[in-house]
């Protein structure tokens, strides 16, 4: 079996985030979900999600479910590292994406979400994609969609195109060579604790010299920005007049009129390129002449994030097969 779904920008003006349509239960209820490689709860706003907390954002309810069977005693509470997080309890259901189905995929309705999913009204849940172990359902952690849909498909294998305000795709159980340029080069991934980690072989700023040096972080589809050493990224900005780390932003900011340089990292002998114009996130309100970096420090998260403004420079192809290992091409 294979399967193919949309990744849809989230808001036009700069890719906060990535939507997938997916269908649960019977008769099917389409919900748009971050489908998200840096952790491993799928969950929705359902039913069971206080009302006050619920702003637009569509809805599972398993009672309007024949499908839907309550996992009888098991709970959930994720906490994510910029803050926010959400609650509740579990039914498992059948869940589609692109065509693959899994009959019995835990489904984890919320009971409370936090304020910055409560604003998000194009994000209805998260399909976790990372290793099961990092899974939170209590007392018996659940599998994710992928590892419950893995031996169904063609090959153990799913891909993200992701694309600079643009929609791209998640392909499940093969790889489509129509989607990159060259070859694509694999690296291993460190699966504890969960995340698909790899180590970076270096980087580059703009057309300078490569500085070959071991970079091990995550690759996050539902992180928006990318977060790297404080000397890599200082390399970066010092390039761009005017480029400030700001305390009263919390990152750094630069004139919205400024020529981005590009970004380099490597992987294994080959390259990525992240195109300048990736690195200006957005304004940083409504209009202003100042604007965020897509690339910013990653001194007190404790972990490296390659998110959105670097895969979306690449093919990735994140492969659950013995041992798992992470691919990157170009394209
Ligand atoms: C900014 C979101 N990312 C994180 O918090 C995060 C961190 C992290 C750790 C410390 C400080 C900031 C971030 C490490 S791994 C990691 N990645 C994840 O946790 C992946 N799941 C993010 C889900 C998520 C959190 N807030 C959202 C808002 C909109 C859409 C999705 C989300």
């Amino acid at each position: 079996e294979k399967g193919s779904a949309p990744a849809i920008p989230v808001d036009p003006r700069f890719d906060i985030a990535y939507v997938t349509p997916v269908t649960i239960g019977t008769p099917p209820q389409t919900l748009y979900l971050d489908f998200d490689t840096g952790s491993s709860d799928l969950w929705v706003f359902s039913s069971h999600t206080l009302a006050s907390q619920v702003r637009g954002q569509m809805i599972y309810s398993p009672e309007k479910s024949t499908t839907a069977k309550l996992l009888a005693g098991h709970t959930w509470s994720i906490r994510y590292g910029d803050g926010s997080g959400s609650l509740g309890n579990v039914y498992t259901d059948n869940f589609t994406v692109g065509g693959v189905t899994v009959t019995s995929q835990a489904v984890q309705t919320a009971q409370q979400v936090s304020t910055s999913f409560t604003s998000e009204s194009d994000i209805h849940g998260l399909v976790g994609l990372g290793f099961s172990t990092l899974n939170t359902v209590y007392p018996n952690g659940q599998l994710t969609f992928f590892d419950n849909a893995k031996s169904q498909l063609d090959s153990p294998v799913f891909t993200a195109d992701l694309k600079w305000k643009k929609e791209g795709t998640y392909d499940f159980g093969f790889i489509d060579e129509t989607k990159y340029t060259g070859e694509i080069t694999y690296l291993p991934v460190q699966t504890d604790p969960g995340y698909w980690t790899f180590t970076s072989s270096g980087y580059a700023v703009g057309d300078g010299s490569f500085n070959q040096v071991s970079i091990s972080g995550i690759a996050d589809t539902a992180t928006s920005l990318t977060y790297l050493p404080t000397a890599v990224v200082t390399s970066y900005w010092r390039q761009v007049e005017g480029a400030v780390n700001s305390q009263y932003y919390g990152g750094y900011v630069f004139p919205c009129s400024s020529k981005l340089p590009s970004f380099t990292f490597g992987v294994g002998s080959a390259n990525i390129t992240i195109p300048g114009s990736y690195i200006n996130y957005a304004q940083i309100t409504e209009g202003s002449p100042t604007c965020f970096g897509g690339l910013q420090s990653s001194s007190g998260l404790g972990i490296n994030i390659w998110g959105d403004v670097a895969l979306k420079a690449a093919f990735v192809v994140f492969n659950g097969g013995n041992p798992p290992t992470i691919g990157w091409a170009r394209k």
